[in-house]
């Protein structure tokens, strides 16, 4: 009962990933939304072009410039920020609707997004920053990813160090070495930042009743 009563009044979360890029946050994303059913990938738009295999709604939506900005221009978009030349934003809309509904939404946005969500929705915010094991692993996951040429690769590695020094404004740090180690770390702070008394608006209402008989009013 409490927890079906907990399940009913809780506040989504928004459960930020940020990495150096090829450290496995799409890799981690996915196997997360996989079994976590109250979870779902927030969906960003991009001025990069589509790669091949990527599908619009589901890794993007890809936009022209021109739109990208009127969006940027009528607050639609909950963060946005260029990363290796291209625009990324957050959509607002399917946010709040999301975690008024109790449901918790995955980010996979760049250290840029996650300070700017963090200064717009602090409460709601739960921010992760994955490390890869070292430097020689990630350059190894980069290159056997197969998608980028050399000159990519190189801009990636000479990026990452960069994006791995704002690792201190984050909430979590996870070394992704062992992937079902990584994950399970990750489903771990998921589980205990659902029952933050925070997010559990019902939660004054249950304990009230839950005491009622043993008061005496
Ligand atoms: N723990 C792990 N051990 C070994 N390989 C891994 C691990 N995690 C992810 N990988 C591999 O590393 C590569 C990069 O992972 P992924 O594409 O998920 O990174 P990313 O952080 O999303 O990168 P980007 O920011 O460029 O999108 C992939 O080929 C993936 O299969
Ligand atoms: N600030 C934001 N960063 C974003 C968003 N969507 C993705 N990203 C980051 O961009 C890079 C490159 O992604 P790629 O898919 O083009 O390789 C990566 O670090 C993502 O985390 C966003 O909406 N906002």
């Amino acid at each position: 009962m409490l927890s079906e009563a907990g399940r009913m009044t809780r506040r989504g979360l928004m459960l930020v990933l940020s990495s150096p890029s090829g450290a496995g946050k799409t890799t981690i994303s996915r196997r997360l939304l996989e079994d976590e059913r109250d979870l779902s990938m927030s969906v960003s738009v991009t001025t990069r072009p589509k790669r091949q295999g990527e599908v619009e709604g589901r890794d993007y939506y890809f936009v022209d410039r021109g739109t990208f900005d009127n969006m940027v221009r009528d607050n639609a978009l909950l963060e946005h920020a260029t990363v290796f030349d291209n625009s990324y934003g957050t959509p607002a809309g399917p946010v709040e609707d999301a975690l008024k509904a109790g449901r918790d939404v995955l980010f996979d946005v760049d250290w840029q997004g996650a300070q700017q969500m963090k200064q717009r929705r602090e409460t709601d915010i739960v921010s992760v920053f994955i490390l890869p094991p070292s430097t020689a692993e990630l350059e190894r996951r980069l290159r056997t990813r197969g998608r980028d040429p050399d000159d990519v690769v190189k801009r990636r590695m000479a990026k990452a160090a960069d994006e791995i020094s704002h690792y201190d404004g984050y909430d979590y740090v996870v070394v992704n070495d062992d992937l079902e180690r990584c994950l399970t770390q990750i489903r771990a702070i998921l589980v205990a930042e659902r029952v933050r008394r925070q997010r559990q608006p019902g939660l004054a209402d249950f304990v009230e009743k839950l005491t009622r008989p043993y008061r005496g009013d």
